[in-house]
């Protein structure tokens, strides 16, 4: 059984996110509202198995965050369907169930119960999770005296530490500084080896191939693209370096 499948999903929204009504405008001549509501994904089919590490890769808007929020359960598709069998450990949005008036550490069992790990794994893993974050002299200040750096540090180290089957990862790997940031990818790259799933959506070509052995290319909702990471990332490439090209099973312009 696939650890994930999804079969013709397809997420419509009424009205666009208010924050991209410029981008939105400027892309108005290539995407297609119709009085329907506007389709962020459209008739999106792929299945993901175990041990897999996939990129979905696209530009702005394409559609990768809302595929992740349908994969982690966060919303649901308006059409087709969305399968996931395992534990997921969302690092999107991170921290987003942080309370600030809350000490770090009660944030720490807070947001770990949420991953799904019972006291005892949190006990267990507690000094772990702590060394990773490298802000444990600062645990038990309330959040609110944290920077968003601190926050992040803390977030991103619970949820590599709530041992999860499937990992979705939302460009958070640009958390913290230079240091931590590498980190962060050593500590992906043991996931990946270790055997999880990774789904990961990044906008850097090196991070995907670093990452992933299969890309998905979305395009204005639409899956282009579904092959080897090199194969999709090289064919993306082109098309950023020339949107005149032809896109791979679209007629060409001209036609
Ligand atoms: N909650 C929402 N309400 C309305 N429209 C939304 C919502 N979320 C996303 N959209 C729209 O759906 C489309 C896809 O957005 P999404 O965030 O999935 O793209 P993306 O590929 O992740 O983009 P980026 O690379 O900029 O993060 C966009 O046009 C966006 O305006």
């Amino acid at each position: 059984m696939s650890l994930i499948s999804i079969k013709n999903a397809s997420k419509i929204f009424q009205h666009r996110k208010p924050r991209m009504v410029l981008r939105d405008r400027l892309r108005q001549f290539t995407s297609k509202p119709g009085k329907e509501g506007f389709y962020a994904l459209r008739n999106v089919s792929f299945e993901v198995e175990a041990r897999e590490s996939i990129a979905l890769i696209g530009a702005n808007g394409a559609g990768k965050s809302t595929l992740l929020s349908l994969v982690c359960g966060l919303a649901q598709p308006d059409e087709g369907s969305v399968e996931v069998h395992g534990s997921i450990a969302p690092l999107l949005e991170l921290g987003s169930g942080f309370h600030m008036d809350l000490t770090g550490h009660e944030n720490l069992y807070l947001n770990s119960a949420m991953l799904g790990m019972t006291k005892a794994q949190v006990r267990q893993r507690y000094d772990s999770i702590l060394e990773f974050s490298e802000i444990a002299e600062f645990i038990h200040e309330p959040l609110r005296t944290y920077s968003m750096g601190m926050s992040l540090r803390l977030a991103f180290s619970i949820a590599v530490h709530c041992d999860p089957a499937i990992v979705i990862i939302d460009e958070v790997l640009g958390v913290g500084d230079a240091a931590f940031q590498r980190k962060c990818h050593t500590r992906i790259a043991e996931l990946r080896d270790e055997g999880k799933t990774l789904l990961c959506v990044s906008h850097s070509p090196e991070t995907v191939l670093e990452f992933c052995d299969r890309a998905i290319w979305l395009h204005h909702g639409q899956l282009l693209m579904d092959a080897p990471a090199q194969e999709a990332c090289a064919a993306y490439m082109r098309f950023v370096a020339d949107p005149t090209l032809p896109l791979p099973g679209m007629p060409s312009p001209e036609n």
